[in-house]
């Protein structure tokens, strides 16, 4: 288990992490949710030893994970991490670069592992390509299978999926984290994509003015979301009378006392999402077909 408690991180200048608590179990999927600026990086950054605290303890199952100040080289074997910015060698290939830091004792093993990895990122047909010619979003994979390599304990992901394409991403997705699960190895990602959350994350927790404000599955976050901040990662949503009410909640009936005049429509695939005006305030809601502007429409709260 790893265990967060009570820690306080600043830049120099800037305070970043305010008496910030939290557990994640060996195997669980923890996702890490805030606006830009937050700290979702740094969290990452400081559970992985990068950085002292200023206060507070991180223990990886029995071992405190130290900063710099403690550690001559940053970081444990038991914990690896894929940051923003990946750090690969260009002139080398990419099951090369995979394969880095695994034991040449046993060549066979280890290209079998190399295979392996290069499956679980969507990456078999680009082996023996350099990485210097490599797009961002295929660099993004080979940093994730080089972390994975040595089968580390838990892994922090910093904004896993990112830079790789549409297409690509929803299988990526599921390969990766099946692959984690099916390793019960620990995962924290930070990420501003619901799609990274909804189906694979066990617990999501939000950082908001320096503090985790809520610590929660994405299923409860998601039925109950308690502020505006919360319902925003998962989708358009409105306020009215001081109630948070997504915008698929809301349906177009013959007559209520929820008159709204429509503003826009706009074509979202498999609905219109409607931009209308209720009691002079915006509110958006889905509907099957596009309605026509000033055209007067009733609401219900579904
Ligand atoms: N190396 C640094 N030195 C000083 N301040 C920093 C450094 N890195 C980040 N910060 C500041 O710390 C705060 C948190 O940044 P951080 O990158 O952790 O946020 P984030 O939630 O990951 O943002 P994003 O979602 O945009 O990646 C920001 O105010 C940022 O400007």
């Amino acid at each position: 288990m790893l265990q967060v408690n009570h820690i306080t991180f600043s830049y120099k200048k800037t305070p970043v992490l305010k008496d910030v608590s939290f557990e994640v179990k060996s195997g669980e999927n923890l996702a890490v949710i805030g606006e830009s600026g937050s700290g979702k990086s740094t969290l990452l950054k400081v559970l992985y030893g990068e950085y002292d605290l200023d206060q507070g303890h991180i223990f990886w199952k029995n071992q405190e994970v130290l900063g710099p100040k403690y550690n001559l080289v940053v970081g444990y074997d038991f914990m690896k991490s894929v940051a923003q910015e990946f750090d690969l060698m260009p002139f080398i290939s990419v099951s090369e670069n995979i394969g880095k830091f695994l034991s040449n004792f046993y060549p066979e093993k280890k290209q079998q592992r190399i295979a392996e990895l290069l499956e679980v990122v969507e990456l078999t047909e680009f082996a023996h390509t350099k990485v210097k010619i490599l797009s961002g979003g295929q660099k993004q994979r080979v940093a994730l299978a080089r972390a994975l390599a040595k089968e580390p304990e838990i892994i922090l992901l910093d904004e896993p999926f990112s830079h790789i394409d549409n297409f690509k991403k929803q299988s990526l997705r599921r390969s990766v984290f099946k692959y984690l699960k099916d390793k019960n190895i620990t995962c924290i990602v930070a990420t501003h994509d619901k799609e990274d959350v909804l189906g694979f994350a066990d617990n999501m927790i939000i950082l908001n003015n320096q503090k985790v404000i809520v610590n929660d599955s994405p299923e409860a976050l998601y039925n109950y979301p308690i502020c505006p901040l919360i319902a925003s990662f998962f989708g358009e949503f409105n306020v009215i009378d001081n109630q948070i009410v997504y915008a698929h909640q809301l349906k177009v009936i013959a007559k209520s006392s929820l008159k709204a005049i429509v503003l826009h429509s706009y074509f979202k695939g498999n609905y219109y999402l409607i931009e209308a005006t209720l009691n002079k305030e915006k509110v958006f809601f889905e509907h099957d077909f596009a309605l026509n502007k000033n055209e007067s429409i009733c609401l219900k709260i579904n």
